[in-house]
């Protein structure tokens, strides 16, 4: 962290939200990134540069065309690019600079780029407690051969209707081509490898849980209706379905039945976020959850997004200045406290 007289004047130097403890010198903080142009777009928006400025925290864009190690200096390096020799230069960098903080490390983001290691650790935290119980769908992997899939999905005795999912994610439009199956047949016309996961009746309703470091935000979206078990046998096929949770589109003021939108309780995001921190070692992600429709507490992780469109999350940009100020502070006190 570089300290900065200056860098703050006028009605600059107002301290947003009681950000930064008094007592300590004004810094001046540099934020590397390395995002695509469409996450630029997304995420850099003027009201989050201009508090970020307000705030003493400059975001400069990482050069590719330069080697890593000859920009900066950073205190902190943001990033959501995806290829192995993106992932090799950042581990190189890691290693020769200990005091920049890479927001995340890349072993660590590998684990949300394939479906099933990400749910993993949900299903291994089986969270359950007074506030509710928190599961992952029941789902089988396929790698290959599609026509075994009929067999495959009995075997496993996985329900009907059930959600195909392409097994890698990675930042194509492709890996988040998805199906709905209303039978095991056709789900042999599927390209493997992909999850198949046991379509859960939600209420048409999913909350997004935006994780910033330790900030915890919650918002509902709109989802995929519920399917009648009855229909089935009617509309037997397969059938692609958008991104629909993924609108900018919220469904904050819809007129939903209580039972349906009332959000998860604190506590037990609480505790997901904060075993899920540990576990995955990640700052920054998201977690969609659905409620088992006719339930109040029977709750499913359905997916985890690294870096996601934090620009739709309302007050990104104060929850997201807070948090990279709260990461150097910690270090400056762990320096002083060390000298
Ligand atoms: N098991 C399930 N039961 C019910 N609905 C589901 C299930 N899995 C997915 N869905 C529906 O499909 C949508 C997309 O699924 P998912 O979130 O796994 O895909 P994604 O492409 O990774 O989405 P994102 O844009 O959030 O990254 C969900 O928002 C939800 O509406
Ligand atoms: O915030 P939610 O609704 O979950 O959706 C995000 C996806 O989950 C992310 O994967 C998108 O980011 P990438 O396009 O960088 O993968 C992200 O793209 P964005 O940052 O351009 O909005 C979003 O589409
Ligand atoms: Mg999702
Ligand atoms: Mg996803």
């Amino acid at each position: 962290m570089r300290l900065n007289e200056d860098c703050r004047n006028g009605e600059e130097k107002e301290n947003d939200r009681g950000s930064l403890p008094l007592s300590l010198p004004q810094l001046k903080l540099v934020v590397g990134y390395a995002l695509t142009s469409k996450k630029v777009k997304s995420f850099l928006q003027p009201k989050l540069e201009g508090l970020a400025r307000r705030k003493g925290i400059l975001f400069v864009a990482i050069d590719h065309q330069k080697p890593l190690a000859e920009q900066g200096p950073f205190d902190i390096v943001l990033h959501k690019l995806t290829g192995e020799a993106w992932g090799r230069i950042l581990e190189d960098y890691r290693e020769k600079h200990p005091e920049v903080t890479v927001l995340d490390p890349p072993d660590a983001i590998q684990h949300l780029y394939n479906r099933q290691s990400m749910l993993k650790d949900v299903a291994d935290i089986n969270l359950c407690d007074s506030y509710g119980k928190i599961g992952v769908p029941k789902q089988l992997v396929i790698t290959k051969d599609s026509s075994a899939i009929p067999d495959a999905v009995s075997k496993a005795e996985l329900t009907l209707p059930i959600v195909a999912k392409p097994l890698v994610v990675d930042g194509t439009a492709k890996s988040h081509e998805l199906s709905l199956a209303y039978d095991a047949f056709s789900l042999s016309k599927l390209d493997p490898p992909i999850v198949l996961q046991e379509f859960v009746n939600h209420g048409g309703l999913l909350f997004k849980v935006y994780i910033v470091g330790e900030a915890i935000k919650v918002v509902r979206r709109f989802s995929l209706p519920d399917v009648d078990k009855r229909e089935l046998r009617k509309n037997a096929g397969v059938y692609r379905f958008p991104r629909v949770s993924c609108a900018a589109a919220s469904a904050e003021d819809a007129n939903l039945d209580p039972g349906i939108a009332e959000l998860p309780p604190r506590p037990l995001l609480e505790r997901l976020a904060k075993e899920l921190r540990r576990r995955l070692g990640l700052r920054l992600f998201n977690i969609d959850i659905i409620r088992e429709h006719g339930t109040r507490d029977r709750y499913y992780v359905i997916d985890i997004n690294y870096f996601p469109g934090y620009g739709k999350m309302p007050g990104y940009e104060h929850i997201f200045t807070d948090f990279l100020l709260s990461l150097v502070q910690s270090k400056y006190k762990r320096r002083l406290s060390n000298t």
